[in-house]
């Protein structure tokens, strides 16, 4: 499927617009399976779209959500996107929402990834609709350029995968792109013109694969709907 475009005036309405989309993309699955799966985006930009989709009056109950990566910190640390999660989504009608932690007390992810695959592999899959950011560098999930496990995470067959990102703080742990691609709907979140510009960058550049913005090869690779909500 082709990339759908949808650009906003404002960061507000970009918010507003894309929490409907996706509580329409889990009204819709729920009444076809009788419950819905999401995974969301860390990072700062989403957290006002959190704010609007927590107040969607759809049946959160049937809803299970999780994150598309997350660092390896404590759920309390000031970096964590498990924290972003509880403090802007899972309140409101949405604090009826089962919310799947991508961490444990693990030291690291690597020692811990064993644990959060199982905790994974209990949740509907594939997901109904999966939240991307981008950050500056082309990396989205923690899918990062140059990571030393980026090529093991771009091809393996488990649904999370330990990330060191070669310069963004803390270990992570992600959604491997194969799972991020079998999701029914991809929408990648991203705001103001220089991400814009990376964007078409990414999907435009002429490189070999492992050459390319993991941002890019994860859209290549979506069989599913898949979309771009951005405004500047
Ligand atoms: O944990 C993370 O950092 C995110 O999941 C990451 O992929 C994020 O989406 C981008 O870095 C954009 O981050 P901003 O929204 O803060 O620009």
């Amino acid at each position: 499927m082709s990339l759908q475009w949808h650009e906003y005036a404002s960061k507000d309405e970009l918010d507003q617009q894309l929490a409907e989309a996706i509580a329409q993309a889990l009204a819709t699955a729920i009444a076809a399976r009788g419950q819905a799966s999401a995974a969301v985006s860390g990072g700062r930009t989403p957290a006002g779209m959190f704010n609007a989709l927590s107040n969607k009056d759809i049946d959160w109950s049937r809803v299970s959500l999780t994150l598309v990566d997350e660092r390896w910190v404590p759920v309390d640390h000031a970096d964590s996107n498990e924290r972003t999660v509880r403090q802007h989504l899972l309140v409101n009608r949405a604090a009826a929402a089962t919310f799947v932690s991508p961490v444990s007390s693990a030291a690291t992810p690597h020692a811990g990834q064993a644990e959060i695959e199982a905790r994974f592999a209990a949740l509907p899959q594939p997901f109904d609709v999966l939240i991307l950011g981008m950050g500056d560098d082309g990396h989205t999930a923690s899918l990062f350029p140059d990571a030393a496990e980026l090529e093991a995470a771009c091809a393996s067959t488990a649904l999370v995968a330990a990330v060191t990102p070669p310069v963004a703080p803390h270990p992570r742990i992600t959604l491997t792109l194969p799972t991020i691609a079998r999701a029914r709907e991809v929408i990648v979140h991203i705001t103001g013109e220089s991400k814009k510009a990376l964007l078409n960058t990414a999907l435009t550049e002429d490189k070999p694969v492992t050459a390319q913005y993991p941002i890019r090869r994860v859209l290549d690779a979506v069989a599913g709907e898949k979309h771009v909500f951005w405004a500047a």
